[in-house]
């Protein structure tokens, strides 16, 4: 390198990276990030990665998103550039990134924003411990820039305001009033909002996630009643017990004066939800058992942010009534920045995972206008779409099916190697018994929110015939593999030590005398062809939907749905013994695909995918997914009398 073409300045070399990376020059750039200390014996370091122009407030990172370049965009990440400076307009360089369509740059900068904001949560966690607790007595700060904008309806710069701080907020008073259209809303001492009916198509929505198809008798507990809008929607669904939290005087005011506290089947809880609610270890767990649990909890309060949110998450486990239950909150997580907004959607889905709640995303467009901010101080809304959560743990009956599936596969097989063993460790029997003892289990687990439906092929029949919502098509197969996927893992784990002696040194194979794939995935039998292996696929699971659909059928002999299970228990293992032994009746593409991509990750190798003529895609994939169409299809078209099938009923098709 010669020594001219280095820029003198800091300033200069600062101004040469932000050219750089507009031109997309990553040679460039990593040259001048690199640091260069030594260099003539006055060089104070290298360029600033963090570096804005004075114009437009630009950084490298900015540039690199508007020129498209994914190599700077990921140089810059590794370098200490940000991933969330916002410009002068607001905008981050994932919003420029897209603007212009560089998914690659985008995808990029919201990893790097999920990961950063999700450890940067778990180091506060650390460092500060649950903060619900002290959450009264700690100033609004924010320890990291990553978490920025995370506040729940606020926006930046609102430090000094009662939005701020839930303590000041609850120490001020608010204003109920209409506006000029005669909406009602509520507003701070500062003029920053509340409440307002803008949201009230986000609270129907959400009130209709939480409640529809709940059982009789079913209890809701709401945090934060604002204007009642959604206790209001969640009453039309009439639950016996509907708890509301609530510490503001004024709102409680406000709730009496509408006669909320004569209200059937309401508890008001006069306080603030971390004076009723404690998370699961935490030893003054009497304090919640006065609440009581719940089958479906809504959260929405105000001057709180992410950390506060994050702590109601870890209380979830002590309020929801069972696997039922369904959580759901307002997500206005940085809602003034599009980008910062998916990030907060990907956190919150992360922290949700980690208390074993899977969430649904559904996606409105709720409609507001400059008309609902007049007279108010400072937006905290601004985007095009809502992301509407609701968690529920849909994960957790797949991982179980393959939990136990794969276990007893394991514990027989395994010990086949050793003819002394082999009677003592179990037989053919025992794995039935174990698979469908694993799908009954994962039923009990699952049941009511999906219906249990643990299959995809059970999902996109369901979709196909019933009237089963598309927008939950997607994260309900996705939740499916990642159960299936986590209990091969877990599975794997337990048995390794076994796996490894029954391999004799020739470690993960796919097929021959010592493969211990067969565990795990289903292959064809070596002595049928892959058509008679496809058709093995499509019949079993064809009978398993049918069967599935008559048991759960209200106008058949219509089972009480905690016994269902019991029913699903004998047809899977009366599948397994007549129509196993062909392909090992997989029935169910989560089963086989979660696996398998379990052992690829465990260094199985490409075999696992290209063997039998990459059967795994006609064979568990295809096949269960067509039998499970066919088998809803014919009871559906000579049995069922419900009117939601797309063969029997007035099902008007609106996806
Ligand atoms: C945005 S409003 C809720 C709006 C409500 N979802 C509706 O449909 O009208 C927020 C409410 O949370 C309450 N709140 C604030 N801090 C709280 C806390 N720590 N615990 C419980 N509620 C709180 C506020 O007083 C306010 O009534």
């Amino acid at each position: 390198m010669e020594d001219e073409a280095w820029p003198a300045t800091r300033t200069e070399r600062n101004q040469e990276l932000l050219h750089a990376a507009a031109a997309g020059n990553v040679k460039e750039c990593e040259r001048l990030l690199q640091s260069q200390e030594d260099y003539n014996g006055d060089w104070d370091g290298s360029a600033d990665a963090w570096y804005a122009d004075e114009e437009l407030g630009w950084d490298a990172m900015h540039y690199a998103a508007d020129a498209g370049s994914d190599a700077v965009v990921k140089l810059l990440l590794q370098s200490g550039g940000l991933w969330n400076a916002v410009d002068k307009l607001g905008f981050t360089a994932g919003d420029i990134a897209w603007s212009r369509n560089a998914t690659t740059s985008y995808m990029a900068l919201l990893e790097e924003g999920v990961r950063q904001s999700f450890l940067a949560t778990l180091l506060e966690r650390k460092i500060h411990g649950t903060p619900e607790i002290e959450a009264q007595e700690t100033d609004y700060v924010q320890h990291n820039p990553s978490t920025e904008g995370a506040s729940l309806t606020l926006v930046p710069g609102t430090r000094n305001e009662a939005s701020a701080s839930n303590e000041a907020y609850l120490g001020s008073r608010l204003t109920f009033e209409k506006d000029e259209r005669g909406q009602w809303r509520c507003l701070d001492k500062d003029r920053n909002m509340v409440m307002a009916e803008w949201e009230d198509e986000i609270m129907q929505a959400s009130a209709r996630a939480l409640c529809e198809g709940q059982q009789e008798g079913f209890s809701v507990l709401n945090v934060g009643f604002g204007l009642g809008i959604i206790d209001e929607a969640i009453q039309a669904y009439r639950p016996e017990r509907h708890v509301i939290i609530e510490p503001h005087p004024d709102v409680l005011a406000f709730m009496k004066n509408q006669g909320w506290d004569k209200r059937p089947g309401v508890e008001i809880f006069e306080g603030t939800w971390e004076e009723f609610m404690r998370p699961k270890d935490d030893p003054e767990g009497e304090i919640a058992m006065k609440l009581g649990v719940f089958d479906a909890i809504y959260f929405d309060t105000y001057s709180q942010d992410y950390q506060d949110l994050r702590s109601f998450f870890d209380c979830l486990p002590n309020v929801l009534a069972g696997p039922d239950s369904r959580f759901s909150f307002f997500h206005g997580l940085a809602a003034t920045n599009r980008f910062l907004y998916e990030v907060y959607t990907r956190v919150c889905e992360l922290d949700l995972r980690e208390i074993g709640l899977v969430t649904e995303w559904q996606t409105l467009s709720p409609r507001i206008t400059e008309e609902d901010w007049n007279g108010v101080k400072r937006k905290y809304w601004s985007l095009a779409e809502y992301n509407l959560p609701l968690a529920h743990q849909q994960f957790w009956g797949s991982l179980f099916v393959v939990l136990f599936g794969t276990g007893v596969e394991c514990e027989v097989r395994l010990h086949y190697s050793d003819n002394q063993m082999m009677g003592a460790f179990g037989n053919f029997l025992q794995c039935r018994i174990a698979w469908a003892a694993g799908i009954a289990l994962g039923c009990w687990t699952a049941g009511g929110i999906s219906g249990a439906h643990l299959n995809p092929a059970v999902t996109i029949a369901m979709h196909v015939h019933r009237q089963f919502p598309q927008r939950k098509v997607v994260p309900y197969i996705l939740a499916q593999f990642a159960g299936c996927f986590t209990a091969a893992m877990i599975v794997y784990y337990v048995y390794h030590d076994s796996i490894a002696a029954y391999e004799k040194g020739v470690m993960r194979t796919v097929i021959g005398r010592h493969a211990t794939a067969g565990m795990f995935v289903t292959f064809p039998s070596a002595l049928i062809s892959l058509s008679t292996a496809f058709a093995t696929e499509m019949v079993g699971t064809a009978t398993l939907l049918f069967l599935v659909a008559a048991v759960g059928d209200q106008g058949n002999w219509g089972l009480s749905r905690g016994t269902l299970p019991i029913g699903l228990f004998f047809i899977v293992l009366a599948i397994g013994c007549a129509l196993g032994y062909n392909t090992g009746y997989a029935l169910n593409p989560a089963r086989d695909l979660g696996p398998r991509l379990a052992l690829t990750f465990l260094g199985y190798g490409s075999e696992l995918w290209t063997h039998n003529t990459m059967y795994w895609f006609g064979g568990p994939f295809l096949s269960p997914i067509l039998g499970g169409i066919l088998g809803v299809g014919f009871y559906d078209a000579f049995l069922y009398t419900g009117d939601d099938s797309l063969l029997t009923g007035v099902y008007v098709f609106d996806h």
